[in-house]
């Protein structure tokens, strides 16, 4: 690929837009999903870094948003990829309906470990999602304390794998030991200085990996070829932009083994774009290239000082990105692109 110009932040800037997604069941503590998208020469790329990391963390974000506008996707090996249904923390009975909005799909995940519920609750929510579903894997976003998760763990009963049970590395070690079921890892990942640290711990049997906090489709790509472990591709909640890239990366992974978490569009009530609904299971790789392949209308309202908050944060993170700085800090010091950009 001959080399592109980078963008400068006026370029970004002029062609982007803050978006805000409204979601169906309260997810992550949202019940709505504010974005940026901007359009370059390869077609559209989002900016989604959630609202409370800081500018180092969020320029990976960026840098996955200005490859996808700017180089476009990766090629592919596999022109569909199964998906797992996402469950939010809802009451049990609630489960059916949520995992209905996942045609073919044979997985579920399930959060627990919410805080202000009980494992009771985690409990009931599996075995709703057990009786729908051949295979349930459950995500604690590293909430439980070893002994609460080896707990947990075998009362909840035969899982495909847990996500992220603690919340550090040494942790999921410990209950990585003490268990029977294999143990994946996101944040240990995600939000790592070194991503690798769970492989010399040997802390996971299988890692999460997220496009936009890896910075980008092929940082996302190097990593699974480089950490030996089983890869899972998960959204970070993008708007139908962010998961093209989420789903180019796992179109283009070598091997696949496991269902990715990127159906997570079912969580929107509207979407930006065309937005990835699985069917019999799958999504299927598409880019959006076109102007008309976007249409904010879809977006509630943003007030101008949220559309100004997030290009403040954009121009932040691309003078991070730009000029990582001495010591390499932020995404730029990992030298995601190589040559890919001049
Ligand atoms: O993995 C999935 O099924 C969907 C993605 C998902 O669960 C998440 C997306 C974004 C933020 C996270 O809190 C959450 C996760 O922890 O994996
Ligand atoms: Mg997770």
């Amino acid at each position: 690929m001959t080399p592109r110009a980078w963008p400068t932040v006026a370029e970004l800037l002029e062609f982007a837009t803050v978006v805000r997604l409204p979601m169906r069941t309260r997810f992550r503590g949202l019940t709505e999903r504010e974005t940026l998208v901007f359009r370059g020469p390869a077609g559209w790329g989002e900016f989604g870094a959630f609202v409370e990391y800081d500018d180092d963390e969020a320029a990976a974000w960026l840098a996955a948003g200005i490859e996808a506008a700017y180089l476009g996707p990766p090629v592919s090996v596999r022109d569909s990829v199964p998906v797992n249904a996402t469950v939010p923390a809802v009451g049990a009975d609630e489960v059916a309906a949520i995992l209905a909005r996942y045609p073919g799909a044979t997985t579920a995940k399930v959060k627990v470990a919410e805080p202000g519920q009980t494992l009771d609750d985690d409990v009931a929510r599996v075995a709703a999602a057990r009786a729908v579903m051949q295979r349930v894997r459950i995500d604690a976003n590293g909430k439980w304390t070893p002994e609460e998760a080896i707990h947990a763990i075998r009362a909840i009963g035969d899982v495909e794998y847990v996500e992220q049970p603690c919340a550090t590395v040494s942790e999921l070690a410990v209950v990585r030991r003490a268990v029977d079921v294999p143990i994946a890892a996101d944040e240990s990942i995600r939000k790592a200085a070194d991503p690798f640290l769970v492989v010399a711990a040997e802390a996971a049997d299988v890692a999460i990996v997220k496009v936009a906090p890896l910075g980008g489709m092929r940082a996302t790509l190097a990593i699974a070829d480089a950490i030996g472990l089983p890869v899972v591709v998960s959204s970070a909640l993008d708007s139908a932009v962010g998961m093209a890239a989420g789903v180019a990366a796992a179109a283009a992974l070598p091997t696949l083994e496991y269902a990715c978490g990127l159906g997570t569009g079912a969580l929107f009530t509207a979407d930006i774009a065309e937005p990835f609904i699985p069917a019999g299971g799958d999504v299927r790789p598409r880019w959006f290239t076109g102007a008309d392949d976007v249409d904010v209308r879809a977006s509630r309202d943003v007030e101008p000082s949220r559309e100004q908050w997030w290009r403040d944060r954009l121009a932040r993170c691309h003078a991070l990105l730009t000029d990582p700085g001495e010591n390499g800090r932020g995404v730029g010091g990992r030298n995601i692109f190589s040559d890919l950009f001049q």
